[in-house]
């Protein structure tokens, strides 16, 4: 096998191959047969012999040597020429890159497909945990319902200790990164592109249609406050980044596919989800419910994954058979429920001037639109200003958006809105 990236993934997986002894026998066949880096002087934690290194990936996809190819270096490009060369090579691939697989998805199934060859991807959601071969295998007699994942370790941990500490935002991501949790450029986490990213693999498979990565609702945590957070407990919810995709119940055969700080009921199973680990429920017909629960990150957690995907393959190669459960046989997109026609429930914090007739300018407001309201109340002060928090029945986004437009029209230019959220 060539593997390619031997940083964080590729020593874990390096470390498992070397030391085979007590794992599954297969273990053993699977040679590294070359290492593709990008620094030779680097150096490395596995003893791997050097003359295995070089920074040469092309060499690799093309090798004939080399039948399965482990793409471990994360991005874009080269990942995906990468990929896409070894395919045309004729080589099986393992990967852990969800955003090749995300933004790139269809040109390299189209292609994996032609060359006869699978593209294996279980350590790209939720780590260590099990979840694409259930979705792919154990869990194919269901009618799948809805997908809800914790499945960003980094915004898990940063939501964690703000709800437990009550430390602010900015202060938690600076130890995150201290703590090599969050990347130095915490973007891709902080702002929800990796969970979107993870929710376009998982609703693929679930609902066995591409997606179109631009559709995907997306917003991130860096607007989420420790007010929020504490109003959230109050009222019996903590706040989770959500990762969400289901069918809509009104349309048939439209998904409705998200990303965003949610507030989760306490007693719901994703609720005590907290720190790193990853939790991803599914919902079928008839199983109902099942959570995969576990790390979703880290050396030797994803490894496991990039590990079970080649035990999947070289069972196949070994027998010389194939088995269709692997491989995608998607030829359509999905159809993604405009973010306008979403119906759920929703927070909103208003800070007000304290004048008589604010609640009840925001009750009619949201009355006109019919957006029903499970609670309004006024908790506190915050600078002079009156603190509302409402929290709604299911009602659909443009109808509340058209509410809180009203609530801030000309004759209420008191009256801001400190935070939206959405309510599981
Ligand atoms: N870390 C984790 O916990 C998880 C990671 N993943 C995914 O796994 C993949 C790998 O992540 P991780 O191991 O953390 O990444 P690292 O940054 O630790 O390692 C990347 C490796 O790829 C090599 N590399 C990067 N770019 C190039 C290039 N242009 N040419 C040659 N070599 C290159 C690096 O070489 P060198 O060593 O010389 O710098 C390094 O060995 C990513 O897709 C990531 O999203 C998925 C789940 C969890
Ligand atoms: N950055 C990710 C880890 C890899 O998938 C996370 O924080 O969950
Ligand atoms: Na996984």
């Amino acid at each position: 096998m060539g593997l390619l990236g031997l940083g964080t993934v590729g020593t874990g997986t390096a470390e498992i191959l070397l030391d085979s002894a007590g794992r599954n026998p297969l273990i053993k066949q699977m040679a590294i047969h070359r290492v593709g880096v990008k620094s030779l002087d680097k150096p490395r934690a596995v003893d791997l012999p050097r003359e295995l290194f070089t920074t040469d990936l092309e060499s690799i996809v093309t090798d004939p040597e080399v039948d399965v190819v482990v793409e471990l270096i994360g991005g874009i490009e080269p990942a995906r020429s990468l990929i896409l060369k070894a395919i045309e090579a004729k080589k099986h691939i393992v990967t852990a890159n969800k955003a090749v697989i995300a933004r790139h998805g269809d040109e390299i199934y189209t292609a994996a497909n032609e060359a006869g060859v699978y593209v294996l991807l279980e350590a790209s959601v939720g780590g260590g945990i099990p979840i694409i071969q259930p979705l792919k295998q154990s869990l194919g007699a269901n009618k799948i319902q809805r997908v809800t994942g914790i499945i960003n370790g980094t915004t898990n941990y940063i939501l964690t200790r703000m709800q437990t500490e009550g430390a602010d935002f900015d202060e938690v991501l600076a130890d995150a990164q201290r703590l090599g949790y969050a990347e130095a450029d915490p973007t891709a986490d902080v702002d929800g592109f990796d969970a979107a990213d993870k929710i376009s693999i998982l609703a693929s498979l679930a609902f066995g249609g591409r997606i179109h990565y631009e559709d995907i609702e997306r917003e991130g945590i860096r607007q989420v406050s420790v007010t929020d957070i504490t109003y959230a407990e109050d009222l019996g919810f903590v706040v989770k980044l959500l990762a969400i995709a289901q069918r809509d119940e009104h349309t048939h055969g439209s998904l409705q596919v998200r990303v965003g700080p949610t507030f989760v009921p306490r007693d719901h199973p994703l609720a005590s989800v907290n720190g790193v680990y990853n939790a991803i429920l599914v919902e079928g017909e008839p199983l109902g419910q099942v959570m995969f629960f576990g790390p979703g990150a880290g050396k030797g957690a994803t490894a496991s994954a990039v590990v079970s995907d080649l035990l999947n393959l070289f069972s196949l190669l070994a027998s010389d058979q194939k088995n269709p459960l692997l491989g995608c046989s998607h030829q359509h997109y999905c159809t993604i429920t405009p973010i306008s026609e979403l119906e759920t429930r929703f927070y909103v914090r208003f800070l007000c001037g304290d004048r008589p007739g604010v609640i009840g300018h925001l009750g009619t407001c949201f009355g006109h639109h019919g957006v029903s309201l499970e609670s309004i109340v006024q908790i506190g002060f915050q600078d002079h200003l009156a603190e509302v928090v409402v929290v709604t029945h299911d009602v659909q986004e443009q109808n509340f958006r058209d509410a809180l437009a009203e609530i801030q029209g000309e004759s209420a230019r008191d009256i801001n809105i400190a935070s939206i959220l959405r309510v599981l």
